[in-house]
């Protein structure tokens, strides 16, 4: 049998001797061809490989009816729909790692290149002016760098910009005080970050929490004369917002690798004397290109000749025999795990997973890492699924540990998700009750009884009179309406809790107005 390979971005040749190697593949590469062209020419191949150009959208993957594999040379899948592959069981691999380096290289290249005004004294220089007055830079020596998301290019940037002798303080929602300390950065929130920084630059994924990340407001809290970079992924910043603060003089430089639309079509930017710009170059060197061509090739081998992959980015791998027993509380799972982390404003440090009942006698590890999905997708987006959940939380340092019990206090089967975070454990318990679907029965030490779906609100409380009837004013009076609620409480006239079912999320300013009524601790929105 042949396996047939497509492979429509420029991949290093050298990178890609594994599938030279392999007996029994067919590679083709054409690295020109139109979305349409490729529509048409993709049915047949059994596997696809991509940088960042190919866009491999649904209608194309609906066109590739042999399709198995989608390798992406390099980190960011945004360019592949995840949820159209997973639907037609194609497993997408990536290369998180190859290109690591070069793109944290590339980062210090234009944060140097932009400090010291390199781009716009050649470009004077080529037009023959001999300028020494108009291109003044400013020294990182003691300036501080403030690095938001910390994960694999955040902390490699943030290692070299200590070697530039700069303070370097980072956001990122996995990075504990511990961790901080242990990497010699300082760290703190978004605002934290973005209020101290002399230099700002972007490492996150692009998600729908971090797309414009980066905005007026934003903005508005940063030091005057804030130089920010963005080598990760364009719409992290906002370019208009972007464009007016240079323009106002509130940033005195910017330096760009990625744009809001690629290839660009708004050039405004860089009319701005102030802003610099590579078009998406931040992995282009020989060595990261070898090094993801590699990695993908050679997942794509193993998949052909062994039928697994080591860096999965969808693939669903759960024995069939447990999953047909487990499988009806994957979705309970992973909504208690997201349920927890909406509940829950700390890093998590720890996560506890008890199985109570039946459940105790099963391998239930498909099952944590259900959870794992559930709470790690807020912040890590469509990267993560069961297959990689566990790998990314232990990547992050949080130590997760399964229990199990079969004593199950009333239930079938419970399972209990607690977090240890630096202010303390939280947790949630829910069971499936038979016919009526997922509950979570207990949300710290108060009973519950709340379907884990929709908009929910957690409201904390002091137990007295007239509470309950001033919170359902309030609603109503901000067009929210509830569909169930439920309270509990400790002991009479103490700390009590309520949970909301409500038909809609609720706005902003009626949290706010919410959180202000007399007796009522706090208030958290819930989205599952
Ligand atoms: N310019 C290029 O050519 C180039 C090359 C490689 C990678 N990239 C891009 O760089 C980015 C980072 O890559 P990586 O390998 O470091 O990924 P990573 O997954 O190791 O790190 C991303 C980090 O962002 C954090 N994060 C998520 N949401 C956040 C938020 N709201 N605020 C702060 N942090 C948040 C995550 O917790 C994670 O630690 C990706 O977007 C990737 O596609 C660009
Ligand atoms: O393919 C490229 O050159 C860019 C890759 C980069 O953006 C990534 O996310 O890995």
């Amino acid at each position: 049998m042949t396996f047939h390979i497509l492979i429509s971005d420029p991949l290093s040749e050298d990178g890609i001797y594994p599938l030279r190697q392999a007996n029994g593949v067919n590679i083709v590469m054409e690295t020109n061809l139109t979305p349409e062209q490729l529509a048409d020419r993709i049915d047949g191949f059994d596997a696809l490989i991509v940088r960042s150009q190919t866009q491999v959208t649904r209608e194309l993957i609906e066109k590739a009816s042999n399709l198995k594999i989608i390798g992406r040379a390099g980190v960011g899948v945004d360019n592949i729909d995840l949820e159209a592959a997973t639907e037609y069981g194609i497993i997408v691999v990536n290369a998180p790692d190859g290109n690591t380096n070069s793109a944290a290289e590339h980062t210090m290249a234009m944060i140097m290149s932009m400090a010291r005004k390199i781009p716009q004294a050649f470009h004077a220089l080529r037009n023959q002016q001999w300028d020494r007055k108009s291109f003044v830079g400013v020294e990182l020596k003691n300036k501080t760098l403030g690095v938001v998301g910390f994960g694999r290019i955040g902390q490699e940037v943030a290692a070299r910009a200590k070697g530039q002798r700069m303070n370097v303080i980072a956001y990122d929602p996995f990075l504990t005080a511990e961790r901080a300390e242990k990497l010699g950065v300082d760290f703190g929130s978004v605002e934290d970050v973005l209020k101290v920084a002399d230099f700002v630059t972007v490492h996150t994924p692009l998600l729908k929490e971090t797309k414009h990340l980066i905005n007026k407001q934003a903005f508005e809290i940063m030091k005057d004369g804030v130089q920010i970079v963005n080598c990760a992924r364009g719409g992290i910043i906002d370019e208009n917002a972007l464009y007016d603060a240079v323009k106002s003089g509130k940033v005195a430089g910017a330096a760009l690798d990625v744009f809001e639309q690629e290839p660009m079509v708004d050039f405004r930017l860089l009319d701005l004397p102030e802003v610099i710009a590579t078009p998406h170059l931040g992995a282009s060197t020989f060595e990261a290109q070898e090094s993801v061509a590699v990695d993908v090739s050679m997942d794509v081998v193993s998949y052909f000749t062994t039928g697994t992959v080591r860096n999965s980015v969808n693939l669903p791998s759960v024995p069939k025999e447990i999953m047909k027993k487990i499988e009806p509380y994957f979705d309970l799972s992973e909504r208690l795990g997201t349920f927890l982390t909406d509940l829950i404003d700390a890093t998590a440090e720890e996560v506890t997973v008890r199985y109570a009942g039946e459940l105790a006698n099963m391998d239930v590890r498909p099952l944590t890492r259900n959870m794992l999905k559930g709470m790690l997708k807020r912040h890590l987006g469509k990267q993560v699924n069961n297959v990689n959940a566990l790998y990314l939380a232990n990547q992050k340092g949080i130590v997760v540990t399964e229990q199990k019990t079969t004593e199950s206090k009333g239930f079938t089967n419970l399972i209990t998700v607690e977090i240890k975070t630096a202010e303390g454990i939280r947790k949630a318990a829910g069971t499936l009750l038979n016919g009526q679907g997922a509950r979570i029965v207990k949300v710290d030490d108060y009973l519950v009884d709340v379907v884990p779906e929709g908009h929910l609100l957690y409201v904390r409380h002091n137990d007295r009179p007239g509470v309950i009837g001033r919170v359902g004013t309030l609603l109503g009076q901000e067009n929210v309406n509830i569909a169930t609620m439920q309270v509990g409480r400790s002991i009479v006239g103490g700390d009590a809790i309520m949970m909301l079912s409500i038909d809609k999320p609720a706005e902003t300013s009626s949290l706010e107005q919410l959180g202000n009524l007399e007796e009522i601790q706090g208030v958290t929105p819930i989205n599952l």
